[in-house]
């Protein structure tokens, strides 16, 4: 296992931007960002907001920066907030590009407390004033919002799961305020696809498969960078920095795309469930960097469009493959969508095409219909991929294995923080006084009557039952743990597969033990030393600390109980079926030591 994470270590590389020695501004690639959400009441719509509003207001030029919120809920409420968020940006995105201002994002701006005090200038507290007001505003307007009180949409019957596809272009003239601002603001499209009961929608996969067509259509940018909704940008010159790498001509022909790390803003202090995903975006991405580049890692990355339409580095393409019904073998019968991969280039794939089409209504929601996909190739080799559960991930790696390389940009201001909000401030098992509380009895206690009514049922009694749940602990962490382990190396053929023949003699002590029920532990290896030193900890746990909480305290009894053996065979007993003295004497050191760091550093 340690050998086969070497490779992280081999060749890291750590990289600087120099943004400001970008070419002219008018020779900037256009850019798509996509911003997916899922659902208005796990990941709240202020939130989602901000994230939009952040990167509306990125150092780009706004006529090159077109933003795309996939709301898979097909909620009303988000389309409305879009709207109003619109509205707000034309007062954000100046305001913010003309005092240069360091983080774009409303909420965390307006909290900032430093820049309260900070009133040198005072046209710049006066606007910042003004625009203070409009966000409160803006922010009661999503209150009613949620809570029905008002709604933009012309409501039609519509759920989480089943609704038609629905996408709104909200430009300026769209807006309804008056008094705007003369300043050009970025582009904002609303999509929301299909959705129907029994038809499988890929998650994540699907709905940014959506985005690709859609925007393929609308604006057709040949970059993109995908953001979760909970991760606003940091750093209003990200986009800048990614382009460092994909304008750089020596890199360029073979990027397929440039990763940024995700941070958190709210990790604590601890951090005892490692949210931070330390060894991952410290160490693992760096490694990886001075090899094919770092993993897709679903959000914060910038991606070269035409890759994930199949195409292959320096690949260019023969009139053959831009024959339109060809293209509509692998990418499905739209016309628009076809035209988009081949229009105003003259090779199959130019990555330099920016149209900006206006197709009809109605070709664009067939894009985001469920049937679209049906007989084409997205998911299978075009778009994201749809074989896993982590899209991110399994499509980087077809990228890399297409001969496309990643890199990864890990400047020291974090260019997106997100919201962390798994686990955190959530205990591990859940507390008496919460509902769940009862759900975790229940699927504890009926696990234990099942198997006691198995054991019933063939004849037995309440001793196997305790023997049975005592050796599954026992093998579970030892025989178990270290055949995965085992299996894994064979697999990776590392070692071979063997066959251990079973020892088949017995001198008169072990015969005499095993029929008095005696647990045998004589030349028993290291292995077993997850065992014992859990139950140790189990015991050290117990009596330090269990009696405080009575459910732990059960808890606590019940491995005990079942760890018996395992302590009397390091504690009590002297014959020679005893936990051998030095699995006993390392369980100890290291059940010692964990106990001893928990009370010095927990
Ligand atoms: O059907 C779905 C499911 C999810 N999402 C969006 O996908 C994002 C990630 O989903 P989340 O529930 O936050 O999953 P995480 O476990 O936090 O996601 C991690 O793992 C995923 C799979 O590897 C990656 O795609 C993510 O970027 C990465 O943060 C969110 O913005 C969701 O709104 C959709 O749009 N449609
Ligand atoms: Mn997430």
């Amino acid at each position: 296992m340690w050998l086969l994470i070497q490779g992280f270590r081999y060749r890291p590389v750590s990289r600087s931007v120099f943004p400001e020695r970008l070419p002219d501004d008018n020779t900037l690639p256009a850019l798509d960002i996509f911003i997916m959400t899922a659902d208005p009441d796990k990941e709240p719509t202020i939130e989602v907001m901000n994230t939009v509003l952040s990167v509306m207001a990125i150092d780009y030029p706004s006529e090159k920066l077109h933003i795309y919120l996939s709301d898979d809920a097909g909620a009303d409420v988000t389309l409305c907030a879009s709207k109003e968020a619109y509205s707000l940006a034309r007062y954000w995105v100046p305001f913010c590009k003309r005092f240069g201002i360091a983080v774009r994002c409303p909420e965390v701006f307006f909290n900032d407390s430093k820049i309260d005090q900070q009133d040198s200038d005072k046209e710049f507290s006066q606007e910042r004033q003004k625009i203070k007001v409009m966000y409160d505003t803006f922010k009661e307007k999503i209150k009613k919002l949620k809570e029905n009180k008002y709604s933009c949409a012309t409501r039609f019957q519509k759920t989480r799961q089943e609704h038609p596809s629905q996408i709104e272009i909200i430009r300026e003239e769209e807006s309804n305020s008056t008094d705007k601002e003369d300043f050009t603001i970025p582009s904002l499209v609303y999509v929301s696809r299909e959705k129907r009961i029994g038809v499988q929608h890929r998650f994540k996969a699907g709905a940014l498969n959506v985005l690709l067509r859609v925007s393929g259509v609308i604006t057709n940018s040949p970059y993109i960078l995908v953001l979760d909704c909970d991760m606003y940008s940091n750093d209003p010159s990200s986009a800048r920095q990614a382009m460092c790498f994909h304008l750089d001509s020596k890199l360029s022909p073979s990027l397929a795309f440039v990763q940024f790390p995700q941070e958190f803003y709210n990790i604590s202090k601890n951090d005892i469930y490692c949210a931070e995903i330390r060894q991952i975006f410290k160490t693992f991405w760096l490694g990886l960097d001075g090899l094919r580049g770092p993993v897709l890692s679903g959000t914060n990355y910038f991606v070269k469009r035409c890759t994930l339409y199949g195409a292959r580095p320096g690949g260019t393409s023969n009139s053959e493959e831009k024959e339109i019904s060809r293209l509509k073998h692998k990418f499905g019968n739209s016309n628009e969508f076809c035209l988009s991969l081949v229009e105003k280039s003259s090779h199959y794939f130019d990555e330099k095409i920016t149209t900006y089409v206006n197709p009809q209504k109605e070709n664009i929601l067939t894009l985001a219909s469920c049937d679209y996909e049906n007989g084409t190739q997205w998911g299978e080799r075009i778009g994201y991929l749809y074989g896993s559960v982590v899209e991110d991930y399994f499509t980087g790696f077809h990228l890399h294995c297409r001969g496309w390389v990643s890199t990864y940009c890990f400047p020291s201001k974090p260019a997106f923080l997100g919201n962390i909000c798994f686990l955190n401030g959530i205990s591990l098992f859940p507390e008496v006084t919460s509902p769940w509380f009862g759900a975790f009895v229940v699927v504890f206690l009926s696990s234990c009557i099942q198997h006691l009514r198995e054991v019933f049922r063939s004849g037995r009694n309440l001793t196997t039952w305790c023997n049975e749940q005592r050796f599954w602990m026992m093998i579970g962490l030892t025989g178990q743990l270290f055949a995965i382990i085992d299996v894994f190396l064979k697999l990776v053929g590392i070692s071979a597969v063997n066959f251990d023949l079973t020892n088949k003699t017995a001198d008169k002590t072990q015969i005499k033990r095993y029929e008095n029920g005696v647990f045998d532990f004589e030349g028993c290896s290291l292995m077993l030393l997850p065992a014992t030193t859990l139950s140790l900890l189990n015991l050290g746990a117990l009596i330090g600390g269990a009696w405080q909480m009575i459910t732990q305290f059960i808890f606590s009894c019940f491995i005990l109980a079942l760890s018996l053996p395992l302590i009397e065979g390091i504690v009590f007993r002297q014959d020679s079926g005893r936990v051998p003295p030095r699995v006993a004497f390392w369980s100890l050191v290291l059940s010692g030591s964990i106990i001893l760091f928990m009370f010095i550093f927990c």
